[in-house]
């Protein structure tokens, strides 16, 4: 039987129907209008496709949203100043720094400058380490919409084999976190493998559920995936020739192997938007 084709799309949209009632609700208790505000420094591609469609998402569910774009030679201390004064702004409830920044500009000094209680990433430390104790203020947007994708294709979690495949601060590492806490979307067994781990097809032939996050086209071929898991594929590629967007698996091959896979685009990614609304709302709620 073929995979399931899990639609992204669909869940997020449905998804972003809820967080709009709760923008509703708590605009008609309060007289707030959630306000996010994006800071993009330069033109990287794979951050002005966020941008994008960011602002759409943010007016669909009745979510304020501004955008700094800054220049690409911008210095390290006027990305600081500008952080520094959206700290201070009440009517500004989420602050979100795209990355990467440009060399001159240090990301962990940038990341470590935004409010925690505005930081509707979750990349600040205070942050990681709330959910590393699982008691999270937000949640990263990306690990989220995974998980949430997983729950709402009704994929059992729980006493699972998850393989992660990516150590980053942004997806791997923490998604690992939450694929073994305690609760829905939780106690999975968890392995993370990343670019030094040997024997790695052994490894992700073991997975109930595998995660792609390694940002390499075509990575996870059929071989790699034991029929009749469930495939995440978090990757965002530019296929250099077709220029199309493309994942970090074989799609093609994995939707006779899988019972599960995940689209690129109609994924991941609008999940990843999805959550970032709902962690907007969360700030908004915060701040009162
Ligand atoms: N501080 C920060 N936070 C981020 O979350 C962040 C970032 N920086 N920098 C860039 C990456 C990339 N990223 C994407 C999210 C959604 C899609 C997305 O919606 N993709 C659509 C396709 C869009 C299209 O058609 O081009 C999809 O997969 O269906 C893409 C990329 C968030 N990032």
């Amino acid at each position: 039987m073929p995979a399931k084709i899990i639609d992204g799309k669909a869940i997020a949209a449905d998804l972003r129907e809820k967080i709009a009632a709760d923008v509703a609700e708590f605009h008609a208790s309060t007289s707030v209008t959630p306000h996010l505000v994006a800071i993009l420094v330069g033109d990287d591609q794979a951050s002005a496709v966020y941008v994008r469609n960011k602002e759409a998402d943010c007016a669909k569910v009745g979510i304020k949203s501004t955008l700094h774009r800054l220049p690409a030679e911008t210095t390290q201390a006027d990305l600081l100043e500008l952080i520094q004064s959206l700290n201070h702004y009440p009517d500004v409830h989420g602050i979100l720094c795209q990355l990467p920044l440009p060399a001159q500009i240090d990301e962990q000094t940038i990341l470590d400058s935004i409010d925690p209680s505005k930081d509707v990433d979750a990349f600040h430390p205070e942050n990681v380490g709330r959910i590393a104790q699982g008691r999270p203020r937000f949640l990263p947007c990306t690990p989220h919409g995974c998980q949430h994708l997983l729950i709402a294709s009704g994929i059992e979690t729980k006493g699972a084999h998850a393989v992660v495949l990516g150590r980053s601060e942004i997806v791997g590492k923490p998604l690992a976190m939450m694929l073994m806490q305690r609760g829905a979307g939780g106690d999975a067994t968890v392995t993370i493998c990343h670019s030094r781990t040997k024997g790695l097809s052994e490894i992700t032939r073991q997975a109930d559920i595998l995660i792609a996050a390694i940002g390499k086209t075509k990575f996870v071929t059929a071989d790699m995936v034991k029929p009749g898991a469930a495939v995440i594929d978090v990757g965002i590629n530019r296929d250099e020739s077709t220029g199309k967007l493309v994942g970090d698996v074989d799609y093609e091959a994995l939707l006779d192997v899988a019972s599960a896979i995940t689209p690129v685009p109609g994924g991941v990614g609008p999940m990843t938007r999805a959550m970032l609304l709902r962690n907007t709302l969360t700030a908004a709620k915060l701040s009162r």
